[in-house]
Formats: C-alpha cells, sequence, structure tokens
C-alpha cells in the first residue's frame, strides 16, 4: 500500500499574546493522498495559514505528528526541514514572495534549481500554459498582481513536487482570472500527480476540489 503524501495526527499550535497564549490549532489531524485536492476554509483566524505552515515544514507544531512524503517531521533539525521542504514542496503564498532581482524565467527556474530538478522544458511549457512566454524577461516589478500569481505558481509547479500547499493563491484576482488560475492549477497538479491542498475563502473556488476540510476553533469540523 502507498503511505499517504501527508498525514497529520493531533496537532496543536499556541501562539503567545498579551492576555496569555492563544491555542490556533487544537488537535488537528488529516491525510492527503497522492493526486488528492483538498480545500481549506475556515473563518478569518480560524488557524489555516498556520495548519499550512506546519504541513509545510516551515514551522513545528507544539505537539502531534507530521509526516510529508513519507518523512516523520518531529526529529527533523532545521537543515533537515529545510531539505525535505525543497525537494518535496511546492509553496505558493498569497503575497507571491517573487525574488525582485530574477526575471520571470529565472524565478520559475528558481526551486527546482535548488531542488536538482530543472528541466528546461518543462520549465518552457509552464511558461507558456501560464500565459508567460512573451513576459520572461520582465522583472517582478513589471507585471500585474495576476501575472506575479501565475509566475508563483510556476515557480512552485516547476520542480514537480509531490507536494503542492497554496495560500489563498486566487486571493488578489477577479473571479474570471481566479477561475482560469484554478482551472491550470488543478489541471497541472494532475498531470504531475502532485497532492494539493489550497486555503481559500471561497466556497465557490472550495467547490471544484476533491475533498473540503473545515477548521473552526482550532479543530476540523
Ligand atoms: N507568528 C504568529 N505569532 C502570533 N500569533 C500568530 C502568529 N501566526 C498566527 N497567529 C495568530 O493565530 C491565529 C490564526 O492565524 P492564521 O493566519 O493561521 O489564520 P487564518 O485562518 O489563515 O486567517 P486568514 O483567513 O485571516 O488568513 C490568528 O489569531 C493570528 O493572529
Amino acid at each position: 500500500m502507498t503511505q499517504p503524501l501527508i498525514t497529520a495526527s493531533d496537532l496543536t499550535k499556541s501562539f503567545p499574546a498579551p492576555g496569555g497564549a492563544v491555542q490556533v490549532l487544537a488537535g488537528v489531524s488529516l491525510t492527503l493522498e497522492r493526486g488528492e485536492t483538498l480545500a481549506l476554509t475556515g473563518e478569518s483566524g480560524s488557524g489555516k495559514s498556520t495548519l499550512l505552515h506546519l504541513l509545510g515544514a516551515l514551522d513545528a507544531p507544539d505537539s502531534g505528528e507530521i509526516t510529508l512524503d513519507g518523512k516523520a517531521l518531529g526529529g527533523l533539525n532545521e537543515a533537515a526541514r529545510a531539505k525535505l521542504r525543497r525537494q518535496s514542496v511546492g509553496l505558493v503564498f498569497q503575497q507571491f514572495n517573487l525574488i525582485p532581482s530574477l526575471d520571470v524565467a529565472a524565478n520559475i527556474a528558481f526551486q527546482a534549481r535548488l531542488a536538482g530538478r530543472y528541466d528546461a522544458a518543462w520549465a518552457t511549457e509552464l511558461a507558456a500554459r501560464l500565459g508567460l512566454t512573451e513576459l520572461t524577461h520582465r522583472y517582478p516589478e513589471e507585471l500585474s498582481g495576476g501575472q506575479q500569481q501565475r509566475v508563483a505558481i510556476g515557480r512552485a509547479l516547476a520542480g514537480r513536487p509531490p507536494v503542492l500547499l497554496a495560500d489563498e493563491p486566487t486571493g488578489s484576482l477577479d473571479e474570471a482570472t481566479a477561475d482560469d488560475v484554478l482551472d491550470l492549477m488543478l489541471a497541472l497538479v494532475a498531470e504531475t500527480g502532485a497532492g494539493l491542498i489550497t486555503v481559500t475563502h471561497s466556497e465557490r473556488l472550495a467547490a471544484r476540489f476533491g475533498r473540503r476540510l473545515h477548521l473552526r476553533r482550532g479543530q476540523v469540523t
């Protein structure tokens, strides 16, 4: 039997706050299978981004276990977590986090190069399918928000990571553009066989995913 791409069991996470620690996650468990698409919904402040950061090995839970691509995160030091992240996870953030000094082509290639999996033909194809071919020599500041978002998606997918984690990847786009970008993400994920978890506020977009998970008061409902 193949292992799930992600397993998380009983995750808790608190943050310090002026009036005492605030518990953001209070025992969250989930699994993500290969090729599965999961929408993560919940009110603002319900802990969606926090959970995504834990699953992507960007932060560690206070308690609970996570396996990512077959590896337990618990025993890993920061260097080992960073390596696993490079190899196994593509991340798309709401703020894109493109590298200002690199043009579009180099931004798309960046993550794949770090992972040692740069494939020029695939990068070119991705740029074309994301409608970026004419823009490959532009710099992030010369792009619209929607164009930057597409570069961020291309960068996350260029290394064909087994796991793609996206935090409101279409949050700053108008409805029609958001639909197009999501169509493309779902198609590319299906082609690469990756598993996808996307945080979204949109019920309309969440309905397009294979599975949905709703967070409320730090727990899955
Ligand atoms: N690094 C941090 N330090 C302190 N508090 C934090 C930190 N990160 C998140 N929080 C708090 O944890 C709670 C959950 O935040 P999180 O960003 O996970 O929610 P969210 O569901 O993604 O919200 P939104 O939909 O508004 O993006 C919030 O109350 C937030 O203020």
